[in-house]
């Protein structure tokens, strides 16, 4: 059930942005990517996503490579995208039931499952028989997130997920997304917010110059608790010089 990647390379321009990375993330893992902007993070998970198509590399979910079984792979997969696109035009509950159509829930599986996310996460539901062009930033990013979780895939990807949620919402989906782990799912994250991430994260990735600057448990990586998670970021990107940056003119 682990997402396996071997090799993966990626060039745009000139830019090598990411070179022959591999890794696995294991079945009951909550993994999440870190790394300055612009590094590659989306990158990634796109390539992984069939949105981005890889230089090199293999990519195999659940023991199956990608491309030779797309369909499969794919109707096991639920992803929110970093500029998560939406259907415009839809109210959020006519989005939300034709994502369920294209993933073949029955009328009455979607309904439960679409009025048990909506009572969940949405505190002003009325706006969801609204077109979604007219929400808030942190509304289309939960309607994102219900889309790719109303199928209960085993693999679930989401690429900035806490972005523009109020910290009440972001606490909701910190609960959602640690009650949904289980020993039969992959969760990868590419996210910011260290301090959500600290809470859902078993497993941690660091993405640096096109390679895997760190991969390994949350623990290890805040030496057991020993320093916060951005401290440990820190000490791992920050280069010494850069506090050193002369910005007297604006103190003045
Ligand atoms: N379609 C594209 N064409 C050309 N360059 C691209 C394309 N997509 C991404 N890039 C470049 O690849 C690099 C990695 O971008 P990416 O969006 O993956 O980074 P990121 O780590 O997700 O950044 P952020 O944290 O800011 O969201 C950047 O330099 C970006 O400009």
């Amino acid at each position: 059930m682990s997402i396996e990647i071997n090799g993966l390379s990626k060039v745009f321009g000139k830019k090598h942005v990411l070179q022959d990375i591999s890794l696995t993330v294991a079945p009951g893992q909550i993994y999440c990517l870190l790394g300055k902007n612009g590094v590659g993070k989306s990158t990634f998970l796109n390539c992984i996503l069939d949105m981005v198509k890889p230089d090199s590399g293999s990519i195999t979910l659940f023991g199956k490579d990608y491309h030779k079984h797309q369909l499969e792979v794919k109707q096991n997969l639920g992803a929110l995208c970093e500029d998560n696109p939406l259907i415009e035009e839809f109210t959020g509950v006519d989005y939300l039931n034709f994502v369920a159509k294209l993933y073949r829930l029955s009328p009455d599986e979607a309904e439960e499952r679409i009025s048990s996310l909506i009572n969940y996460f949405f505190t002003d539901k009325e706006s969801l028989h609204k077109n979604v062009a007219g929400y808030s930033t942190g509304m289309k990013k939960k309607v994102g997130v219900a889309a790719a979780m109303l199928h209960k895939p085993q693999v679930l990807l989401l690429d900035e997920p806490f972005t523009g949620l109020d910290p009440i919402a972001a606490q909701l989906l910190v609960q959602l997304i640690r009650s949904y782990r289980n020993p039969n799912r992959v969760i990868l994250i590419s996210s910011h917010d260290l301090n959500y991430v600290e809470k859902i994260a078993t497993h941690i990735g660091v993405l640096n110059d096109g390679h895997l600057l760190y991969n390994g448990s949350l623990q290890e990586f805040t030496m057991n608790g020993e320093h916060l998670i951005d401290q440990a970021l820190f000490q791992l990107l920050l280069p010494p010089q850069s506090t050193e940056t002369k910005l007297d003119w604006m103190f003045t």
